[in-house]
């Protein structure tokens, strides 16, 4: 713990001012208001997703630690999925390796894959379990090789109407979920990098793209919530108006969404629309940027970022 969690020992209790009440005050009422969220999820089970690129600086990460402990103190079941595509980028640029990214997923050759491999479960992943378990020995990390939690298949994509071959980039088909399960059952906090098995090539590992895995685990866990973190506010409607923000939308808006946005937004969306399908009541894009969007996110009434919903039944 980096705080000290004990009251100054010079303070006379009882002869505390006014102002420093009405501050004091205040930090009660804060509490309050997340009474509701904490009667409402306690138990729940949330997959988070911290996208690379909200991983911007070490005060935004140590924040996401503290809030993801938070859910785990405050008696929610938070699993972390973590991407980390700048990071990735980093290393391949270090390596002089090159790579492209089609339709938001990054081309994947065997030796691009050996550094997928290594950063995400290497690096990325053992940096946020450092991070969590300086609140504690809660964190565990794993990858979607690990127990067989992800069985994945060789997916291409399509742009502008072509196929494009993205190499030994996957989609999960399978999913078990017991590891998750246990380390959760012990009261730990599960931190999936998501890199897996191909269901069809013994000892091959093929690289998922980490919205894609994300969602895939909400529904094999059926968590109450998806939350990912990116790099902006949420779904813009008109990309890039930024006065385009939408706070919520249907499953069947954001499907129709998809021919309209491109970059990172379309596996993110495209997740969305499997985790909500797949029985997840609510799936939410918000700003990893901004520190403890995630608290903000599960405690607060208005929210922040989009809300991705079942559509309304007729
Ligand atoms: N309609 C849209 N609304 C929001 N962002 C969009 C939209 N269309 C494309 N984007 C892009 O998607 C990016 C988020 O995806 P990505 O960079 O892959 O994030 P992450 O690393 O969190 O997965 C945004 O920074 C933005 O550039
Ligand atoms: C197939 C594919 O694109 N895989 C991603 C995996 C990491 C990821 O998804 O990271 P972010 O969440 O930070 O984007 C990649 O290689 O970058």
């Amino acid at each position: 713990m980096t705080q000290s969690t004990s009251r100054s020992t010079n303070t006379v209790r009882g002869h505390i001012g006014a102002a420093a009440l009405r501050v004091a005050q205040g930090k009660a009422q804060t509490l309050v208001e997340a009474l509701p969220w904490l009667e409402q999820f306690r138990g729940a089970l949330v997959v988070v997703k911290y996208g690379g690129n909200a991983m911007v600086d070490d005060s935004l990460k140590a924040a996401f630690a503290q809030d993801v402990a938070f859910l785990r103190y405050a008696g929610l079941r938070p699993v972390v999925v973590h991407g980390g595509g700048p990071q990735i980028a980093t290393m391949l640029d270090r390596l002089g390796l090159q790579s492209e990214f089609r339709g938001g997923l990054r081309v994947t050759t065997p030796e691009v894959m050996d550094v997928v491999r290594m950063v995400l479960t290497g690096q990325v992943g053992r940096e946020l379990v450092g991070l969590l378990n300086q609140h504690g020995p809660v964190a565990v990390g794993l990858s979607g090789e690990d127990a067989a939690l992800f069985g994945a298949r060789r997916r291409g994509t399509h742009v502008d109407g072509e196929a494009v071959d993205l190499g030994l980039v996957g989609d999960v088909e399978t999913v078990n979920p017991g590891a998750v399960q246990d380390i959760l059952d012990a009261g730990r906090i599960p931190v999936v990098s998501t890199v897996a098995p191909d269901l069809d090539v013994d000892g091959q590992v093929l690289n998922i793209n980490a919205d894609t895995a994300a969602a895939a685990l909400a529904v094999a866990l059926k968590a109450h919530k998806l939350v990912m973190l990116t790099d902006v506010e949420g779904v813009y409607a008109d990309w890039p108006d930024r006065d385009s923000l939408l706070s919520s939308l249907t499953v069947g808006g954001a499907q129709e969404m998809l021919a309209r946005v491109d970059a990172g937004m379309i596996p993110k969306l495209e997740a969305c629309i499997r985790a909500v399908r797949g029985g997840v009541p609510q799936a939410h894009v918000i700003d990893g940027r901004q520190p403890h969007s995630l608290l903000l996110e599960v405690f607060t009434s208005e929210g922040i970022g989009t809300m991705i919903v079942p559509d309304e039944e007729s």
